[in-house]
């Protein structure tokens, strides 16, 4: 994150002011939530980072043997923390209504927010850590694999091609998938001028792009096993975004963002019942969004946003959401194949990325610019899940 210096500083600030203030849950409680949130993902590197500041925080070392040994309050957060990290949209008000009125273990609705903010902060974190590949340091468990899970440390076989692509014959055609790409963005700026499509035809483009994202999969044997002081805190472990093996399974249902969207329903919300957390979101998601240097693996100068754009509408488009003003046409012309496959693998199985998927896109940009993607997913997937659960949070209220 350190490569992107503004967003890392807004980055921080939302992390600390949600672990370190004052606030409405005890500081073990934050740090279990981290724990039972980024183990959803089976991201070892948190899990162990929040063991440590857990005991830290004078947490009971009884509730590390697993869920089960935790206080009945945090146990309830399961299935929210469940839907929220694989499929948000399930969310009904039902289930807040579970968190809020179950007598003495019931949630007040401004810990429940505290809480919700942190699942959606470690299901997204674990998604960076991922597509980043950053590996669990040397004194944690499995942070001495032989075959480590990290795009940065290279198995011979996927090393072997990057030196192909860069050094013999595949660097020109690295080269021209950027020419190419740019050329793309060019004329899609220009054919926006003289065409625009019917309701209907946006409407059926991003039905199409929803349903042809379902085929976007990483295949079944890039599963990553669980290590024990992993899965001790994940229940119904099975649990995933849509199993396409199910037959019949549909698609997510589509959810208008001109009916709940982040600017003017879910910021309002958290800022009403967490205010100083909805101003740091509000600023961190606008920075993101915003972020350019203009560049585009060797061109500078480059206007940049359509493409931007359409990473992060593409990221709440896997997860349903729909803008009525955006042409989804457009992903379909800007995001190459193998970016998609390494996008909904970040953002929905991230523990499945492999070196191979992060070396496969883009192959001429810089390591910053892949970081740059890696932050646009982690935070439109956070917005996505707030927008689901704030929703049903207003449901609940209303
Ligand atoms: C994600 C990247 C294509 C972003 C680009 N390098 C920019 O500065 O805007």
């Amino acid at each position: 994150m350190g490569l992107h210096p503004e967003y890392l500083t807004s980055f921080w600030k939302t992390q600390y002011y949600l672990l370190q203030m004052d606030g409405p849950l005890p500081y073990p409680y934050r740090h279990y939530i981290a724990i039972m949130a980024s183990a959803r993902h089976r991201c070892s590197y948190l899990v162990n980072l929040h063991i440590m500041d857990f005991l830290q925080a004078g947490g009971n070392r009884e509730w590390l043997n697993g869920l089960n040994f935790a206080p009945q309050k945090l146990r309830n957060l399961n299935e929210i923390n469940k839907l929220l990290a694989h499929r948000p949209w399930l969310i009904t008000k039902e289930h807040i209504e579970a968190l809020l009125t179950t007598g003495e273990n019931s949630w007040s609705l401004a810990e429940l927010i505290h809480a919700v903010v942190l699942l959606t902060h470690y299901h997204s974190l674990s998604s960076f850590v991922f597509g980043c590949g950053i590996n669990p340091e040397l004194d944690h468990e499995g942070g001495h694999s032989f075959r480590p899970p990290s795009p940065r440390a290279c198995d011979s076989d996927s090393c072997l091609r990057v030196e192909d692509y860069v050094n013999g014959h595949g660097a020109g055609d690295a080269m021209q998938e950027v020419e190419a790409l740019m050329a793309r963005m060019k004329l899609l700026q220009e054919c926006r001028l003289d065409e625009e499509a019917s309701q209907e035809e946006m409407a059926t483009r991003f039905e199409k792009e929803k349903r042809e994202s379902l085929l976007v999969a990483p295949s079944a044997d890039e599963r990553e096993f669980a290590l024990p002081n992993v899965s001790r805190f994940v229940e119904d472990p099975e649990f995933g975004y849509v199993d396409f093996t199910r037959r019949g399974e549909q698609t997510p249902p589509t959810l208008r963002a001109q009916d709940y969207s982040w600017e003017d329903h879910g910021y309002s919300l958290i800022n009403r019942l967490y205010s100083e957390v909805g101003q740091l979101l509000d600023e961190k998601f606008q920075i993101v969004y915003n972020l350019t240097y203009h560049t585009m693996a060797m061109h500078c100068g480059v206007n940049t946003s359509m493409l931007r754009r359409a990473i992060w509408n593409y990221i709440h488009c896997i997860f349903g959401i729909r803008y009525d003003d955006y042409d989804y046409g457009d992903v379909n012309q800007l995001l190459e194949r193998s970016l998609k496959i390494y996008m909904k693998t970040v953002a929905c199985y991230p523990e499945r990325t492999t070196t191979r998927m992060y070396n496969g896109f883009w192959r001429h940009f810089k390591h910053s610019e892949k970081v740059h993607v890696n932050l646009l997913i982690q935070e439109s997937k956070m917005q996505a899940a707030l927008l689901y659960v704030l929703r049903a949070i207003t449901r609940y209220m209303t």
